[in-house]
């Protein structure tokens, strides 16, 4: 584990953070330690509030510690000028302010200010590098369109692509996914991934999505209420149901079996179903969903095509089986 000790590009030690509201301090983060490595994809999961994003906004140096440090490559991260921050640290945040008529282009464009100054040229190089951002979020069609005209996701890739162009060494990204469809949020998480895993780069990505998030990262920081964060591979947090600390009440429970979140069913079955395990998970699924307790012997079913058998009838989709179960009054 020695050879870890080189990879780390920022370490946070003993930090206490908060904010002073109407005069009084608020803590909101005490004795936190942590450690981004290069190379890898983090993904930073908790409850709303919990303060995933004061902790960003504290690596940002938008709030300063009242206790500990945070050290960028070693170094205590207030002795980096803004210049050289913006070289290294590429971000994207939640509520992202830029004119409404810039273009899209533009946007990203200015993702190479910190490689140009603000009156700098772009070279070649650079458009290329603009150029590949865009594509590599699939935006280049949105080149000339406004950030006023766009929707919330393109608008989001956007700033995605803005941050790729701004090529910082080190990625930050707060809730990057939250607008964008099911294959787009997979895309950027696998984009990121790559990212990090291919040039090196440690990406720190704050998610809600713990099923995209596990697909994809290579770490995970938990932060609870009232527990220290917990850093590891999503694997070695599940395994050791250590995942948990995300759900901490009891009508959610995350089932290591299917690497899912699932609602903790309180009814006591009384029924049998047998046949195909995929099609029994989800027979089981939806009479459990339908607080049906009791039936009146076996399910047999089949799947490709879907076929269910009860009581010596047939069923072409459990619609059909649940609203004879209802026709038949048996719960
Ligand atoms: N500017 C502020 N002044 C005072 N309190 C603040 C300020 N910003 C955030 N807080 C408080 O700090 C706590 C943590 O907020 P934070 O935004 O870091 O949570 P979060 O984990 O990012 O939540 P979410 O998942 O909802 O985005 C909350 O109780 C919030 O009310």
């Amino acid at each position: 584990m020695e050879g870890k000790q080189e990879h780390i590009a920022l370490e946070g030690k003993g930090l206490t953070l908060g904010y002073f509201h109407k005069k009084t301090k608020k803590e909101i983060l005490h004795g936190l330690d942590f450690r981004l490595f290069r190379g890898e994809l983090t993904c930073l999961l908790g409850p709303n509030g919990v303060g995933k994003s004061t902790l960003i906004k504290a690596i940002l140096g938008q709030i300063q510690p009242w206790q500990g440090s945070i050290l960028l490559d070693g170094r205590p991260i207030e002795s980096f000028n803004s210049e050289e921050l913006a070289k290294r640290i590429s971000v994207v945040l939640t509520d992202p302010i830029f004119p409404g008529n810039m273009t899209v282009g533009q946007l990203v464009a200015l993702g190479r200010t910190p490689h140009t100054g603000w009156l700098g040229k772009l070279n070649p190089q650079d458009l290329e590098i603009v150029e590949k951002a865009l594509a590599d979020t699939k935006s280049s069609d949105l080149r000339d369109e406004r950030l006023s005209e766009i929707s919330d996701g393109q608008r989001q890739k956007a700033m995605i692509s803005r941050a790729l162009a701004q090529d910082g060494e080190l990625m930050i990204l707060d809730e990057p996914t939250a607008h964008l469809d099911l294959e787009n949020r997979l895309e950027i998480m696998h984009l990121l991934r790559d990212i990090a895993g291919k040039q090196e780069k440690s990406v720190l990505v704050v998610t809600h999505d713990l099923d995209i998030a596990i697909e994809t990262a290579d770490r995970f920081w938990l932060m609870g209420r009232d527990t220290p964060m917990l850093a590891g591979s999503p694997e070695d947090l599940v395994l050791s149901g250590k995942i948990g600390q995300l759900l901490p009440s009891d009508r959610f429970h995350f089932n290591p079996e299917r690497g899912k979140v699932e609602s903790r069913s309180t009814l006591v079955a009384d029924w049998v179903v047998e046949g195909d395990a995929t099609a029994v998970f989800w027979v089981k699924k939806a009479l459990q969903k339908a607080e049906i307790s009791k039936l009146e012997g076996p399910v047999f079913v089949e799947i490709d095509p879907l076929s269910l058998r009860y009581k010596d009838q047939r069923f072409r989709s459990l619609t059909d089986f649940l609203d004879f179960l209802n026709s038949e009054n048996l719960f």
